[in-house]
């Protein structure tokens, strides 16, 4: 759901307020903290507590008890979803959550909505605020999860445990394994890569998160810290409009001024329509221009929705705030026949964004991507031999002075980010392919396109001809298109020859990773063959798209 609310439209809706009744939980703390609920089955059971107080405490509305949060249809390791008992039409709203119910945390300056998370428990707002949004975020789950689960909007109190009750205590992302299992399970240097970093950098803004509290919240440990961080990263949507809901006492009150300014004939109807114009230009400045122009950004944990699972290919509903309502909805946005899953859009999410951050793996995502070696660590020699000569020398210095060979190890690291660097925006879940997913500049193939247009271009200028290199202006820029077909042969030759070398240096093949997976399934060898399922789905799909990749370079 991260950084991805499909649209924040202003639509009209019903007005819903958000109820000040507490609810008193059905589990008891202390069996909470002793024994957090991990499994799907365990989960469950607090679901009728979840549905209890959505109904009753929390004025969430559910389609008339057409929609059911159960153990997912789509794996078991999907945890529960959202399951239709009957048809559902297209362009239902099938849930409207209060936005007071919904946990939100504003950038650049805004913080977390319920108030007396800074107030009570944070001494350095300044540094807090600086503080990336998730880890804000699990600075606001800590607060309810372990100090006080009631939250504060406004004057209204909402117990929030038994939602905090039904959310899932344990995370299959690659940071809580090995730097042994990641390389074992996963075979894939990328990952390991962007797993360490990840690592390194949540630890220091876990430490800069605890000197900038109060005693009372450093009490959070690394591990509350990261649950806070995945549940935040794994269930909010986030979107740019952060104006103030919609305030129907404006307008009324306006229309009162206009009367009795009128009546009492106090000026001219034209002075009257001049002052409710100002009235309302203000209010459309205040909610949609000043939160566009400053860049505001708000991102969302919403009860009940954030149940719903992803799906690429089959999204059924989406997720929007109603201005109007104030609130948010999940509404389908095609029909979705009786006993079916609900399926949102988490965003163009690689395999590589959805195991660290979701903890799993979609089949055939088309927004997949596979991120090999910078060309610089490419066995050029290798190249060379496949192409049948050796290449033009001194063009790996032009490749390198053109800044097409991507860093080496050493150099990422130096230029990796420092602690002062830290900003609240930083989004780790920027695209894989992007400097920040990407930091070495290596070589992406994606399914959507292939091998990354800029390195078969780079492949040009490294096979040609003197000849060739010349005709072209000894400029790579002139390389962007085919040159000739022999060129061209040998560009794609050597690019299908390092992608066939990536693929043959995995310890396992792709026959054998089914295999074992089949095996695996077979066995149900239940939690403990967990991560290494995943493993396997994960670089069963990457060996996919590295063929895929082959094929289409043929
Ligand atoms: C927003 S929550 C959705 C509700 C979640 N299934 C639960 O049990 O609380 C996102 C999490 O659901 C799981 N998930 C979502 N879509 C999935 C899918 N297509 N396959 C497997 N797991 C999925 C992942 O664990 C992900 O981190």
């Amino acid at each position: 759901l991260t950084n991805r609310i499909p649209s924040w439209r202003p639509k009209s809706g019903p007005l819903t307020r958000a109820t000040t009744q507490l609810y008193q939980t059905s589990v008891p703390s202390s069996s909470r903290s002793n024994s957090p609920s991990t499994t799907t089955s365990s989960r469950q059971k607090r679901v009728s507590s979840l549905e209890e107080w959505a109904k009753k405490s929390a004025d969430i509305q559910i389609a008339n008890g057409n929609l059911a949060i159960q153990a997912s249809l789509t794996s078991e390791d999907a945890g529960l979803g959202l399951v239709s008992k009957q048809r559902i039409e297209a362009g239902s709203v099938i849930v409207t959550v209060p936005a007071s119910l919904a946990l939100s945390v504003e950038l650049p300056r805004g913080g977390p909505d319920d108030l007396s998370v800074v107030k009570t428990l944070v001494d350095d707002r300044t540094v807090f605020r600086s503080l990336p949004w998730y880890t804000q975020f699990a600075f606001y789950l800590y607060k309810l999860d372990k100090i006080s689960s009631m939250k504060q909007t406004g004057s209204n109190l909402i117990d929030m445990r038994p939602w905090l009750d039904s959310l899932p205590r344990k995370f299959t992302t690659p940071i809580h394994w090995t730097e042994e299992q990641r390389k074992k399970l996963l075979q894939y240097s990328h990952m390991d890569e962007s797993v360490q970093r990840q690592e390194t950098s949540w630890k220091e803004i876990y430490k800069t998160l605890r000197e900038c509290s109060n005693v009372e919240a450093t009490g959070m440990s690394w591990e509350d810290f990261l649950w806070g961080c995945e549940t935040a990263r794994s269930r909010a949507f986030s979107g740019g409009y952060t104006g103030a809901p919609f305030n129907p006492f404006i307008y009324a009150f306006t229309l009162v001024l206009v009367t009795a300014y009128i009546g009492l004939n106090l000026g001219t109807l034209e002075q009257a329509a001049n002052g409710a114009a100002l009235v309302f230009c203000g209010s459309i400045l205040r909610d949609f221009v000043f939160p566009k122009l400053f860049r505001n950004k708000k991102y969302v944990i919403c009860p009940v929705i954030d149940m719903c699972n992803h799906n690429s290919l089959a999204t059924t509903a989406n997720v929007a705030y109603e201005f109007f309502a104030n609130a948010y909805s999940l509404s389908t946005i095609s029909p979705v026949p009786s006993n079916s899953e609900l399926f949102i859009s988490y965003g163009s999410r690689s395999n590589d964004q959805l195991l660290q951050y979701y903890g799993f793996v979609e089949r055939d995502n088309p927004h997949d991507i596979y991120v090999m070696q910078p060309l610089r660590e490419w066995d050029i020699a290798a190249l060379e031999k496949a192409c049948g000569a050796p290449f033009a020398p001194g063009r790996l210095q032009k490749l390198d002075r053109a800044g097409l060979l991507g860093k080496s190890k050493d150099d990422a690291l130096s230029a990796a980010m420092p602690s002062s660097k830290i900003s609240n925006d930083d989004d780790s879940t920027s695209e894989d392919g992007t400097s920040e997913g990407n930091p070495r500049g290596g070589v992406v193939l994606s399914r959507a396109g292939g091998i990354d247009p800029a390195v078969i271009q780079a492949l040009r200028a490294l096979v040609s001809t003197d000849e060739e290199w010349k005709d072209a202006g000894e400029s790579i820029g002139n390389f962007g298109g085919e040159v000739n077909p022999d060129n061209e042969r040998k560009a794609r030759l050597a690019a299908r020859t390092a992608i066939e070398m990536e693929l043959a240096s995995k310890p396992t093949t792709l026959a054998e990773d089914r295999e074992m997976l089949k095996r695996l399934i077979s066995s149900k060898s239940g939690l403990q063959g967990e991560d290494e399922r995943i493993g396997l789905l994960f670089r069963i799909e990457k060996k996919k798209l590295l063929k895929e990749t082959i094929d289409r370079l043929q």
